[in-house]
């Protein structure tokens, strides 16, 4: 039996805003069980999520081939929905590689980020997804590319409220203009940032991913928790706090033994959501026969 497996992903990174992305250690799986009249899809996701044909990864698997017989899948998630850790994006890469499992045809991984991405609106959080690491991300000429990279070394602390917040949402509170000096300095904190975060320079990654110009400021008041960790943060020496993708989800880069105060403070401060230290996932989407 083939298993697919795909890691969550943490986007923007502060002004990496639809660019930048990094693999984190949640999996969303598929087991590919028997072939069957009709598409199945197994899970325990919720009644919003379908069970047939009009499943994302189904949908997603027959945007890449057509013709491929239906299957019953199982499907299992570590990664919230609607949350900031690219569930989406997940799915959307699980099918395609479900298709990959399962079409007589070959397909680049090219293909696979550019059906991707032309399925998610952005290439941030499917690079990742596809390809594991730190991945910076453009459209250019029409055309995804993608670059990996190495992530420092330093722990990596999600708080996942306990509230849902859907992407379209997130995205319509965004200015469909910037000011034109405003755009200058977000794209130069976005450079300087990938340069820091390419030299292992911490202090700097600490300072600049809490910079954006593009869509923090805009989202801050959907998601309050944002400016208390940050400013818990600065308190206990952390090096960075950023809201993953649309959030709500906030991400902290901190060293492991600085995590048990930082939480503590947050508890105090009454932020009651799940707070849970993740890793790098280098690998990216991966089938494996078991
Ligand atoms: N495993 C899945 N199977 C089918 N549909 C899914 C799955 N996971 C997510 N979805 C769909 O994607 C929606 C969430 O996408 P959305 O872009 O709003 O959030 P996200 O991808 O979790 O967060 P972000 O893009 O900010 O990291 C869900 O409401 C559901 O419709
Ligand atoms: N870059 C995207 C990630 C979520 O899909 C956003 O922040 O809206």
């Amino acid at each position: 039996m083939q298993k697919i497996i795909v890691p969550a992903s943490s986007a923007n990174l502060g002004p990496g805003f639809d660019s930048l992305g990094l693999a984190v250690d949640r999996y969303l799986t598929l087991e590919v069980l028997e072939k069957m009249p009709n598409w199945q899809i197994e899970h325990d996701l919720g009644p919003e999520v379908s069970h047939d044909e009009t499943n994302l990864v189904i949908k997603s698997a027959l945007t890449l081939d057509k013709d491929l017989t239906p299957h019953r899948i199982k499907m299992n998630s570590e990664i919230p929905l609607a949350r900031g850790l690219g569930s989406s994006s997940a799915a959307i890469v699980a099918g395609l590689k479900l298709a990959q499992v399962l079409s007589a045809k070959q397909f680049s991984d090219q293909e696979l980020l550019e059906v991707a991405t032309k399925l998610e609106g952005h290439p941030d959080n499917v690079a990742p997804a596809l390809f594991g690491g730190l991945t910076i991300s453009l459209i250019v000429n029409e055309r995804p590319q993608t670059i990996k990279a190495t992530f420092p070394e330093i722990g990596l602390l999600a708080y996942i409220p306990d509230f849902e917040l859907e992407t379209k949402v997130s995205r319509s509170v965004l200015p469909e203009r910037l000011e034109y000096a405003t755009a200058v300095r977000a794209g130069s904190v976005g450079n300087a940032l990938v340069a820091a975060l390419l030299t292992d320079d911490l202090e700097l990654v600490a300072e600049l991913i809490e910079q954006d110009g593009y869509h923090e400021p805009y989202r801050e008041k959907l998601v309050p928790h944002l400016k208390i960790l940050r400013e818990l943060g600065h308190k206990v020496g952390a090096k960075g706090t950023y809201l993953s993708g649309a959030g709500p989800t906030v991400m902290t880069l901190i060293a492991p033994e600085k995590m048990a105060s930082f939480i503590k403070a947050a508890r105090e401060h009454g932020l009651t959501g799940e707070f849970t230290q993740l890793a790098v996932d280098q690998k990216g989407a991966r089938s494996e026969e078991i």
